[in-house]
């Protein structure tokens, strides 16, 4: 069977976008997901996104990193999928029902509410989320919030010297984080401004996370560090989250599609 798919991307964060909604596909596991976002071998992005119906959304976003594994949340996908389906929608994802809005060039998103306690992040055991009594090689005094899905946000002076392709590895797999975790390192550049690198769970460094914005934007609010409103500049460009006195996180920027094709799904099940 052939099947159709949109290569999109937030910021440099691309995706391989499989429409279900109206022709349901075959189950894809861990390997299919595998296999076809290797950027060798096969069509090639940092995630696999796959839309179908819901009972309690308008439909159901599931997200599968570049190793397989599937995921609550994602961001930058969650701007993409607006500008594809091309009107305000609410959509379901292990991570909570978000809502989304096509704006010109991309898409604004209200990603819910984040969460704070350890057990939600989740950590393996009890601490303070807000200053986190741990470090590794001169990453340390992180904080914890889960939007969706965990990260841990670490303030550094220069988010571009941090070493983060060897940190980012062994931070994610440390046994505080049972099911692992997404690592931003952020620099304040002022009140409105905050810089930022993320090594994602399950990817690498990439060249934008739009959960990372809103984690390291919400940590940084929280410390009494910025405003409720503040640019974040990732490799890829700039996000805009907002972190609103109801307790939502609006998260605004761009999102683009790069191309449509087909594959012989045999090829990669
Ligand atoms: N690129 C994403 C986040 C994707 C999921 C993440 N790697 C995880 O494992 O939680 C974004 O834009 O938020």
């Amino acid at each position: 069977m052939r099947a159709d798919f949109t290569k999109m991307h937030g910021l440099g964060n691309d995706f391989i976008v499989l429409d279900a909604r109206t022709r349901s596909l075959p189950a894809i596991d861990q390997a299919m997901a595998r296999a076809l976002t290797d950027r060798h071998t096969g069509i090639g992005c940092d995630q696999l996104i796959l839309l179908e119906p819901s009972d309690t959304a308008d439909f159901r976003m599931r997200i599968f990193n570049h190793d397989g594994g599937e995921v609550e949340a994602c961001g930058n996908a969650s701007r993409a999928v607006a500008l594809l389906h091309g009107a305000a929608a609410s959509v379901q994802t292990s991570g909570g029902v978000i809502q989304v809005e096509p704006r010109a060039q991309g898409a604004s998103v209200d990603m819910g509410e984040p969460r704070f306690d350890w057990e939600a992040i989740p950590l393996a055991y009890g601490m303070d989320t807000a200053t986190m009594p741990v470090g590794w090689d001169g990453l340390d005094k992180p904080g914890a919030v889960n939007v969706g899905n965990p990260h841990v946000v670490f303030f550094v002076e220069d988010a571009d010297a941090a070493p983060l392709d060897t940190l980012g590895p062994e931070i994610e797999n440390d046994p505080l984080f049972p099911e692992r975790v997404n690592v931003n390192v952020a620099t304040i550049v002022n009140r409105e401004h905050i810089r930022l690198r993320v090594w994602e769970r399950g990817v690498g460094l990439t060249r934008a996370c739009g959960t990372g914005a809103c984690a390291t934007a919400v940590h940084a609010m929280r410390c009494g560090l910025v405003e409720r409103e503040v640019t974040v500049t990732l490799p890829g460009g700039d996000l805009t989250i907002a972190w609103s006195e109801d307790n939502r996180i609006r998260m605004t920027g761009p999102a683009t599609e790069a191309y449509r094709g087909s594959f012989e799904w045999d090829d990669f099940a």
